[in-house]
């Protein structure tokens, strides 16, 4: 089976690495503790010595090789890496299970790399335990930040139109010279303009380089991204033999970020002083900073922390899933038809398609739904049990690591009729039972994944790529080199992508002024 498994030759290095210390010191330091109950524990595949199930969670294609051990062995298993287990779900039933029955167990991811680093620290939403600093950012992003009509939103609207135009013009002049345009390209600058605008009231500076220095810095922690996984996992036992695994490359790109956003709140804070108090998410954390009655004291770290993991969580993500959402469009010549005559009808042909258009455009909301499913650009859930529990007749034992396959669950054949299809007729609800339906395959449909700890920027999302695959689709029509886009996957660091980018060629449709 391991041999079948495709390993990445950076991987292969930190796998050998890790083997050859793990020999070293395995039977030195690491003491087997038999719980009593290990014999309860879902049932685990056949591993390798010492190293347990390591190599899958280094394969090329994770989420693939976790798929493929589930079809094997069962939709709920236990794999370990060395002495640490892993309980993994692929299957939409075991994963409905939990988010209905233990979600409050499951809603903390357990310790984070380094607790001092803003990329995946402690001082960050995504590895903050389900304490008093989460429920209160938690608080802050549903009531200001990111609920649709919330200050922040209402106030960026205009931000977002700006860039939308943007891209449209920006996709205009390369179909006047019949350019082709590498689509992920594109659409990343729209969502990093937007984000960076929403974020902090303004665009990076291109003059003295800052664009260049964040861009830079996001792509080094989207590299990161194994490291950080296997430094949380292993942190425990590596304390305890003093070994800071990739300490330096974490803390080094952490500590750049920092002196960047220094400036930048620096400059914030003044600019907060000698003019009147705006909207972005800065000022709404920054209020919060200096408010002192707030329910919890955030601190600068904090600040900054959210902002990396912001632009982190919130640009590669959607770029991905309009790029996988495209290139189905392109695949699917029906599905382009169908949604091109909604905008049309909806929107018509004389002015641009804004977001405040998508809660009448039915269709391209399911065009969406569907990408997302069949192309989630976070295959993969990661949680921590909180406490002991059963679920499905097996014990689980505290602080044991969760990993839900998300791609496998919304390609489960017991759930999805054609799971395989690009169908995005599947989620038009029509009937009242098939509205009953929908609600129970809520459950189920996993790309933000789930309960309390599901994405906050889920509704953000949805406008982000909603609006993107709007303007692509009423604004041109859209030629491609061969048949169709080639649809296979590789991890671009953190998120899913595609192993040959959508690169396509415009051709302008409708007569939309540009500005
Ligand atoms: C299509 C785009 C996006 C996808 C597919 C996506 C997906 C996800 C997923 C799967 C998670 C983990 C949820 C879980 O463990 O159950 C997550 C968490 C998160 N996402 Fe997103 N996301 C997207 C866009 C965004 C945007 C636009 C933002 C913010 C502007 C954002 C901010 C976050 C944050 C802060 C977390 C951590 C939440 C926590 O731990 O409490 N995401 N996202």
């Amino acid at each position: 089976m391991a041999a079948m498994i495709i390993v990445d030759y950076q991987n292969c290095f930190i796998y050998l690495l890790l083997c050859l210390f793990s020999l070293l010191c395995y039977s030195l330091y690491f003491k087997k503790l038999k719980d009593p109950r290990d014999s309860d524990l879902p049932p685990s595949p056949p591993s390798l010595p010492i190293i347990g199930h390591l190599h899958l969670l280094l394969s090329t294609l994770t989420h693939k090789s976790l798929q493929k051990i589930s079809s094997k062995y069962g939709p709920f298993l236990h794999i370990r890496i060395f002495n640490a287990p892993i309980t993994l779900v692929s299957s939409a039933s075991v994963a409905y299970e939990i988010f209905k029955t233990h979600d409050v167990n499951v809603s903390s991811r357990g310790p984070a790399a380094f607790d001092e680093s803003l990329v995946f620290g402690s001082f960050g939403i995504v590895s903050a335990p389900y304490e008093e600093y989460w429920k209160f950012m938690q608080k802050l992003m549903a009531t200001k930040l990111l609920r649709p009509q919330s200050q922040s939103l209402e106030w960026s609207r205009g931000i977002r139109a700006e860039e939308l135009q943007r891209f449209y013009n920006s996709l205009l002049n390369k179909a006047r010279t019949s350019e082709s345009v590498e689509i992920s390209k594109e659409v990343k600058n729209l969502m990093n303009n937007i984000l960076c605008r929403m974020i902090m009231g303004r665009s990076f500076s291109e003059e003295n380089g800052e664009t260049e220095k964040v861009r830079g810095l996001v792509d080094e922690s989207y590299g990161l991204t194994k490291k950080l996984f296997l430094a949380a996992i292993l942190r425990r036992p590596l304390e305890k033999l003093r070994i800071p695994l990739f300490k330096k490359d974490i803390m080094s790109v952490s500590n750049r970020f920092n002196e960047l956003l220094e400036k930048i709140l620096v400059e914030h804070k003044e600019k907060l002083c000698e003019e009147h108090q705006g909207m972005d998410m800065m000022d709404v954390l920054l209020a919060a900073y200096g408010d002192e009655n707030a329910e919890y004291k955030i601190t600068m770290n904090q600040i900054k922390a959210f902002f990396v993991e912001f632009f982190i969580g919130g640009s590669d993500t959607s770029t991905q899933a309009t790029q996988w959402t495209m290139a189905e469009i392109i695949n699917n010549p029906n599905v382009l038809e169908k949604l091109r005559e909604e905008i049309d009808s909806v929107v018509g042909k004389s002015r641009l398609i804004q977001e405040t258009d998508i809660p009448n455009l039915t269709y391209l909301q399911a065009v969406v739904k569907e990408g997302l499913r069949l192309h989630p650009p976070v295959p993969l859930l990661v949680r921590s049990f909180q406490e002991s529990c059963e679920i499905e007749g097996f014990y689980i034992p505290e602080k044991m690591t969760l990993i839900i396959n998300s791609y496998a669950v919304m390609r489960d054949a017991d759930l999805w009729e054609d799971p395989l299809v690009f169908k995005p007729e599947r989620f038009l609800a029509s009937s009242r039972s098939e509205k009953k339906e929908e609600k129970e395959r809520a459950l189920k449909y996993l790309p933000f994944g789930g309960g309390r700890r599901g994405c906050p920027g889920v509704n953000l999302a949805s406008i982000f790529v909603g609006t993107a695959i709007g303007v692509m689709v009423q604004c041109f029509d859209w030629k491609i080199k061969g048949d169709k886009a080639n649809m296979e996957e590789t991890y671009g660091g953190m998120n899913l992508t595609m192993v040959h980018p959508l690169k396509c060629t415009p051709v302008p449709r409708t007569q939309i002024p540009s500005s």
